[in-house]
């Protein structure tokens, strides 16, 4: 990906409406869920950034049929088995790495190295092998299997009940595609309950599964039924939208067939606290997954507290939602989110230099940050660290700004959203 810099210029007024890309999280799984399926998975509405396409590359590369026509993408195992040898590339994508160690831990035959970008190398992985090794995977890496490049071989994985210590969803995810060719069931039992996508989705392909809480079991199977579905759009990505319209005197947006699954949209429940003025009409489902369409209107926030239990539901949207604390009124607590030091950058000390840098007043804690606000945010440089939501989350503190915010290395939004600096700029007025 070729780096660039972006100046944004503030504005007054977001109106109109604006879609967003295909969920990221959805899409990755859907197109796993095809490798282990000989009929297929077929989605319209596909993530278009980089990190997807990694898992589309990877799957490739050990023989899955991948056929992509614009945002409609069809994944399919095809008769064979999966290819026995190959270097995967997972890019910048967590969710790549991750899912995929899982789900080829338990395919007896196949030997994969993974490796990743520079970010993704920093990136804890042990949290993924060491419950992996417990069902009899054979991982091993750097620092004896905690880092990238790892080598998975593919083995008879037992059953078994794995109790991650701390919540991710990834790592349910790995856990739970391992248990589909396992010898016996997998119980994943999670201290606080993450994003369900990888359960709603087999659930929608019709794959036995039981759910009791934060605890999900999956049960053997030889090969996963196929299916079609569109993808909701993106929660995270529509989340700098939200965050914009509301902190802009003249917001007033509709951001239609917007994914609205519980266990991804936190952030509306924080700023709904805060004072967000929103409406949600058009409910549906989607593959499983609830969609709808978003209004949000220009609104007076205030501050609030977000703690520990909140976190799972709003981890990618704490960089947004800092730049919304600093903009209310009042002090807004941040806790209980050490995890965003090992997303692609470290979110919390890149957050509060590049806040900081725009004039606001940011304390950083160990697990979060104290913001003060409202601060008057003035124009400068900052760096996203390359890291897409903290470019993105920064693009639209600029919008607010009193002055023009050039922003380094902005071409990481493509991670996730590209376009995203080429629409924040674009008038949406309809
Ligand atoms: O499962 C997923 O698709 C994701 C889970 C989260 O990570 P953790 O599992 O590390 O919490 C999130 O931050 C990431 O962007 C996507
Ligand atoms: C952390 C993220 O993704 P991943 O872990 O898949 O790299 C993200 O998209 O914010």
């Amino acid at each position: 990906m070729k780096d660039r810099d972006v100046t944004v210029a503030p504005r007054g007024v977001l109106r109109g409406m604006r879609e967003v890309p295909g969920d990221k999280s959805v899409s990755h799984r859907a197109a796993l869920m095809g490798a282990l399926s000989r009929e297929g998975v077929e989605v319209e509405g596909f993530a278009p950034g980089a990190d997807c396409a990694s898992t589309l590359r990877c799957l490739e590369a050990l023989g899955a049929r991948v056929q992509r026509r614009g945002d409609r993408v069809r994944v399919a195992r095809g008769e064979g088995p999966l290819g026995a040898a190959a270097v995967l590339d997972a890019g910048n994508s967590g969710t790549t790495a991750r899912l995929l160690c899982g789900l080829l831990a338990g395919q007896p035959g196949t030997f994969t190295v993974i490796q990743g970008d520079e970010s993704l190398s920093r990136r804890p992985m042990r949290r993924v092998v060491d419950p992996l090794r417990t069902l009899g995977a054979r991982i091993d890496g750097r620092e004896g299997g905690g880092l990238l490049p790892l080598s998975v071989r593919g083995t008879s994985l037992s059953g078994g009940v794995c109790t991650p210590g701390a919540p991710s969803a990834q790592v349910k995810s790995a856990l739970l595609l391992a248990g589909l060719s396992a010898r016996g069931s997998v119980t994943v039992a999670e201290p606080l309950k993450t994003r369900d996508h990888t359960e709603i989705l087999l659930e929608h392909l019709g794959v036995p599964l039981r759910r009791e809480g934060a605890a999900v079991t999956v049960y053997p199977l030889e090969d996963l039924p196929g299916g079609t579905w569109k993808v909701p759009g993106d929660f995270s990505s529509a989340a700098f939208w939200i965050t914009a319209a509301a902190l802009l005197p003249e917001g007033d947006l509709t951001l239609p067939e917007v994914g609205l699954n519980p266990t991804r949209t936190g952030l509306l429940s924080a700023l709904g606290r805060m004072g967000l003025d929103y409406g949600v009409t058009d409910l549906a489902l989607s593959g499983g997954e609830p969609l709808g369409t978003l209004q949000v209107r220009s609104s007076s926030l205030e501050g609030t507290v977000v703690d520990a239990p909140e976190i799972p539901a709003l981890v990618d949207e704490l960089p947004i939602l800092a730049v919304a604390a600093v903009r209310a009124k009042g002090v807004t607590e941040i806790r209980g989110a050490r995890e965003l030091r090992f997303k692609e950058c470290d979110r919390i000390a890149a957050m509060a230099e590049g806040l900081r840098t725009l004039g606001a007043e940011v304390e950083e804690r160990e697990d979060g940050w104290i913001l003060r606000g409202p601060c008057r945010l003035r124009g400068g440089e900052v760096d996203s660290f390359g890291d897409h939501r903290v470019a993105m989350a920064l693009g639209v503190a600029a919008l607010t700004a009193e002055g023009p915010v050039r922003i380094r290395g902005a071409a990481c939004a493509d991670i996730s959203y590209p376009g995203f600096f080429e629409a924040l700029s674009e008038d949406t007025a309809g």
